[in-house]
């Protein structure tokens, strides 16, 4: 903690002295000054705990030297102790106060008074830098306190999206899959609306791997990703990697011919890719199978029957020569090209 700094103001020399000694058992920086001009120069350049001023001073007297202290916003709330002497006081009490005075010393000085309030200012001071310390501290803390904050919601969101989403893709993965397709089925349920799932699956990707390497086929799986993800659905449907080369897309209050109509679109964006596929045991390029299947959500009814008959639809399409689209309501099949 900074040391407390005591300014005292007399033109006589003998009594400056005088004060120094009977400050000279206080741990202070003590500033002299000898006329009200070199105690104000002083106040620009020092924070002072306590000003000590003589009233009769040639030139500037006291009360001045005290009311332009106090006119400026730095020194405003500097204790001031005028010293005068006892002979003039009563005429000059008032004065000092209303120039702003704390307090009216008499000399002589009484060593025991002069001593303890002194000390009372002293340590008003030290109080007043301790808290000063302690609020800059406060706000440095509130500061790293704030960074840390941003740093955890950053990492809170990253790891959301980590856990989220798929790494290779950038698509929602398996697990938020089953959570949106529960949330949809609830909403179903609620709404008593269509909901349809699209199933698609790369065809013969095992081949295209061991053809090309796991790294084109990585690539690949990117490529699928990037257009599908292009091909124009509505906000609330998602789409999602749920498997090595399985995709799924979420269709809320769509129908069968709605989402028979989105399955094909996506059938067709990948044929149209072209990417070449020198083992697919059907074609020469890269194509998928599509599996859809629609239900109105019930209660008694599980999420996992449309799963189910998307997977079933799916299976039907790679069996009719893959490259095609198949919907299943539960019990009936269609297959379409
Ligand atoms: N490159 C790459 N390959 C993957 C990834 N995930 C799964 N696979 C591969 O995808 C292939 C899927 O093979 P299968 O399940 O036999 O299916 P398929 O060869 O596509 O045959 P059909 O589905 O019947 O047309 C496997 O060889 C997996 O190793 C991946 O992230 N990257």
């Amino acid at each position: 903690m900074a040391i407390p700094k005591i300014l005292i103001v007399d033109d006589r020399p003998e009594n400056l002295l005088a004060l120094e000694g009977l400050l000279d058992k206080f741990h202070i920086e003590l500033i002299k000054a000898n006329s009200g001009e070199e105690a104000l120069a002083h106040t620009l350049d020092h924070d002072f705990a306590l000003i000590l001023l003589d009233v009769q001073m040639p030139g500037m007297d006291g009360y001045e030297v005290a009311e332009l202290m106090r006119g400026n916003r730095k020194n405003k709330h500097i204790p001031i102790i005028f010293v005068t002497a006892a002979s003039k006081a009563s005429s000059h009490i008032f004065k000092g106060y209303e120039s702003g005075a704390v307090d009216y010393l008499l000399k002589p000085l009484v060593p025991l008074v002069f001593q303890s309030k002194v000390g009372v200012f002293i340590e008003l001071f030290e109080q007043k830098e301790a808290l000063r310390e302690k609020t800059q501290e406060f706000d440095r803390k509130l500061v790293e306190l704030e960074e840390l904050q941003q740093q955890l919601e950053e990492t809170n969101e990253q790891l959301l999206m980590l856990s989220t989403t798929d790494g290779l893709t950038g698509l929602l993965n398996r697990r938020r899959f089953d959570e949106v397709f529960s949330e949809e089925w609830k909403r179903g349920i609620r709404s008593q609306s269509s909901l349809s799932l699209i199933i698609l699956d790369i065809d013969d990707f095992k081949a295209y791997n061991d053809t090309y390497g796991h790294q084109v086929g990585d690539d690949c799986l990117r490529e699928v990703t990037r257009t599908l993800s292009n091909i124009p659905l509505r906000e609330m449907d998602k789409l999602a990697r749920i498997g090595g080369e399985e995709f799924a897309i979420i269709l809320p209050e769509t129908d069968t011919e709605g989402a028979m109509q989105a399955a094909k679109r996506v059938r067709t964006s990948i044929d149209r890719l072209a990417i070449p596929h020198s083992s697919s045991s059907s074609h020469q390029h890269l194509t998928i199978s599509v599996g859809v299947s629609t239900v109105i959500p019930k209660a008694d009814l599980s999420s996992r029957k449309l799963m189910e008959a998307a997977d079933m639809a799916l299976y039907e399409a790679k069996h009719s020569g893959r490259n095609c689209c198949c919907s299943m309501a539960v019990t009936n099949m269609v297959v379409n090209s």
